[in-house]
């Protein structure tokens, strides 16, 4: 690949609203509050363990209702799946704060501690967003909730994510990526005003294409790993509900996506934790010690991307389960255009943290990773508006902030993996 490819900017820094708004109420999170462990556990193959709690009552359509009333002219009214996770919760946050209704969803699975989805929903509460525990494999539950609140709009985020635990957890991606969308599309097909629905599609469909930077014109028939393959299932099943049904969808294909409030199963997350302890890190590369490079997206971008496609989905078609007329059908990469390799992700978190890494540099693992990612965004932006501002140093600083001011003010163990 060519070494043009990976340009650096300088280090703009850009505090973002919804991510003051966040942080803000982190401190206060941290001061305040313990995490509430009072749900009870079921067991499912698919999952390590999966938290439930009752639903339903006049009590909860209130909090329902009220989470999801729109408060400006023209706002939405949006269920938001996987609510309490990385990228739902900065959606969800930044939906309130424009007005529209958000009511969350989220089953809370312990894929990476579940403390860190706690402070999350915490956040969300605070600033008037209820997130309904739950799965999404629960069509009794997504029913109930359509039946409460005519969604505008669905935001679904929710998902098994990952690439390399895939291979060590299977079911947990059919169980959420495939079987779980399909639910939520079947009730959102039979409502009697059909939801236009933005969803998370990923980079990792790309697969093992070489041409870049990829586009979504591209065939995306090569996916290495379990978890693409789910993803782009979920384009193909997108496509279905469409055609069968008028459901106007919106797939978007997030390229690595990073930032405060961040994934901790994410290799810019575990690195600053191992850095900073003192830990090896174990950085990859590819045959003949090729650059493995990544399109990182820090997240404030990413919100505008989502907002940007909801605000430009057009209406379903269909009602009660019937299609009454072509609907719309999109997909959009959502990256930075600008990758960075690896190596040169460590130097720059090396300079914020002002600790030098032990490097462990190993040759990519055949466990589903691909060599490098790239975005075309010239669609997004085209279409959405969609114009990424945030360079990795600038992100990087930025998560590098919340993640020492997070786990030193709220004495926590950053309990990465
Ligand atoms: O765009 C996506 O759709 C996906 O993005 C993310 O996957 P990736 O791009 O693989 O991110 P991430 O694991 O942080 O590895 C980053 C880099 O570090 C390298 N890497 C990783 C681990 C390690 O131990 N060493 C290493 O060098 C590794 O080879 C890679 O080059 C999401 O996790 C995924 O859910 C999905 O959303």
């Amino acid at each position: 690949m060519d070494k043009s490819a990976y340009p650096y900017h300088g280090g703009r820094l850009r505090w973002h609203s919804s991510l003051a708004k966040l942080t803000f109420w982190s401190f206060v999170f941290i001061a305040t509050t313990t995490t509430s462990s009072s749900s009870r556990f079921h067991s499912d193959p698919s999952r390590r363990s999966l938290r439930t709690s009752s639903w339903g009552g006049p009590a909860w359509e209130k909090k329902v209702q009220t989470s999801a009333r729109i408060r400006s002219r023209n706002g939405f009214s949006v269920l938001v799946t996987g609510a309490a996770g990385f990228v739902g919760t900065h959606v969800s946050a930044a939906l309130k704060r424009r007005g529209d209704g958000v009511l969350g969803l989220d089953n809370f699975n312990d894929y990476y501690d579940p403390t860190l989805k706690r402070a999350r929903q915490e956040l969300l509460e605070r600033s008037g967003v209820f997130i309904v525990e739950g799965d999404i494999n629960d069509a009794a539950l997504l029913k109930k909730l359509f039946q409460v609140v005519p969604f505008t709009h669905v935001m679904h985020l929710a998902a098994q994510a990952g690439v390399r635990y895939a291979m060590q957890n299977p079911s947990s991606y059919v169980h959420s990526n495939v079987a779980g969308f399909v639910s939520l599309l079947e009730v959102c097909k039979e409502a009697t005003s059909q939801p236009a629905i933005v969803w998370a599609s990923s980079s990792s469909v790309y697969g093992l294409n070489t041409k870049v930077p990829f586009s979504e014109k591209d065939k995306t028939d090569q996916p290495a790993s379990l978890y693409a393959a789910t993803k782009k299932a979920g384009e193909e099943i997108a496509h279905t509900y469409n055609h069968i049904y008028g459901l106007s969808l919106t797939g978007l294909r997030f390229f690595t996506v990073y930032g405060p409030w961040g994934r901790p199963d994410m290799a810019y997350f575990f690195f600053t934790k191992d850095i900073l302890n003192g830990k090896s890190i174990p950085i990859f590369e590819g045959e003949n010690h090729g650059t493995v490079a990544r399109d990182f997206t820090y997240i404030d971008d990413i919100v505008k991307g989502c907002l940007g496609a909801l605000d430009t989905a057009q209406k379903s078609t269909g009602s009660g389960g019937k299609k009454k007329g072509p609907a719309q059908l999109r997909v959009f990469n959502l990256g930075n255009t600008s990758p960075v390799p690896v190596t040169n992700l460590v130097t720059i978190l090396e300079r914020i943290l002002k600790v030098k890494a032990k490097r462990n540099v190993m040759k990519l693992p055949r466990n589903g990773d691909v060599q490098f990612t790239h975005a075309n965004i010239s669609l997004a932006h085209r279409e959405l508006g969609y114009k990424p501002t945030t360079d990795l140093q600038a992100g990087l600083k930025k998560f590098v902030r919340w993640y020492l001011n997070y786990y030193s003010a709220a004495g926590k163990k950053a309990d990465a993996r």
